[in-house]
């Protein structure tokens, strides 16, 4: 069974069409960006399967049921780091076991030893074991985004979606945190969707990947098929040749 179906999806906000028919079914553990210049409908797409925003016509299909709203295993890493800044990294990383269960529920959990564990395990894995007890607005931007990588892994969810995670972000920082969460993923199994802006690293990370313009599907395939011409597709203006050179960390295209 597919982990993630998208059948016929199509999304109209007024007159814009952000999203047009769009169908494809993703495998378990699949490591999938999506790429596509900005409008094209990446972060409509993330959302209606975390089921944020509801389609016009069409469906998303997680885990064999239709998504309908919000479910709390599907765990969403946003561009802004959406941590509380007072907090300490390690609080931030555990208030993710708030979504698994009912609010008043999942209050008395807080203190469960279990989640204190997990939120340590994920701090860990994003390698922010050491800094579990500093406040998170006084953390780097890269790091800041790994304290969400780690929140979204203790809610436990089954596919975990990332809405430009690395678009504030310095190259180096981008690249570490990039790094963390296709480790994170693999060490999971998890299903995982990412839209970037990023061609060099969406290569360098990605197994899959769909391509949109204008809300449609205009590539869907695996590393070896993401050819510079389809980049150029999906692109156009793209400097190929900063691109060739090597200088790829600040191939940003969108
Ligand atoms: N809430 C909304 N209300 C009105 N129009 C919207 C809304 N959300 C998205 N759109 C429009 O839908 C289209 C697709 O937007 P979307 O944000 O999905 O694209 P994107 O590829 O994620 O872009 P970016 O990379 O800039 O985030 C755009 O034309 C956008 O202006």
């Amino acid at each position: 069974m597919s982990a993630i179906r998208v059948e016929n999806l199509t999304k109209r906000f007024g007159d814009t069409v952000a999203l047009d028919d769009v169908s494809f079914e993703i495998s378990e553990g699949e490591f999938t960006i999506v790429l596509g210049i900005s409008g094209s409908g990446k972060s409509t797409l993330l959302r209606c399967i975390n089921g944020l925003t509801a389609p016009t016509e069409g469906q998303v299909i997680v885990d064999g049921d239709p998504v309908t709203s919000h479910r709390n295993d599907v765990a969403m890493v946003f561009q802004q780091h959406n941590i509380i800044g007072g907090m300490s990294a390690y609080s931030n990383a555990l208030s993710g076991s708030l979504g698994r269960t009912d609010f008043l529920p999942s209050l008395l959990r807080f203190n469960d030893r279990e989640d204190k564990l997990q939120a340590l395990e994920a701090l860990d894995m994003v390698g922010l074991l050491d800094e579990a007890e500093q406040r998170a607005s006084q953390m780097s931007g890269g790091q800041q985004q790994r304290v969400g990588i780690a929140r979204a892994l203790v809610q436990e969810p089954q596919i975990l979606l990332a809405d430009e995670p690395v678009a504030s972000l310095d190259p180096g920082s981008a690249q570490t945190v990039m790094q963390y969460l296709r480790g994170a993923a693999e060490q999971e199994d998890l299903t995982t969707m990412i839209s970037l802006h990023q061609v060099n690293l969406a290569r360098q990370f990605g197994e899959r990947f769909i391509g949109l313009a204008d809300g449609e599907i205009v590539f869907d395939g695996y590393q070896d098929d993401l050819t510079f011409d389809v980049i150029d597709e999906l692109y156009g203006g793209i400097d190929m040749e900063e691109y060739l050179s090597g200088n790829e960390s600040d191939t940003t295209v969108a």
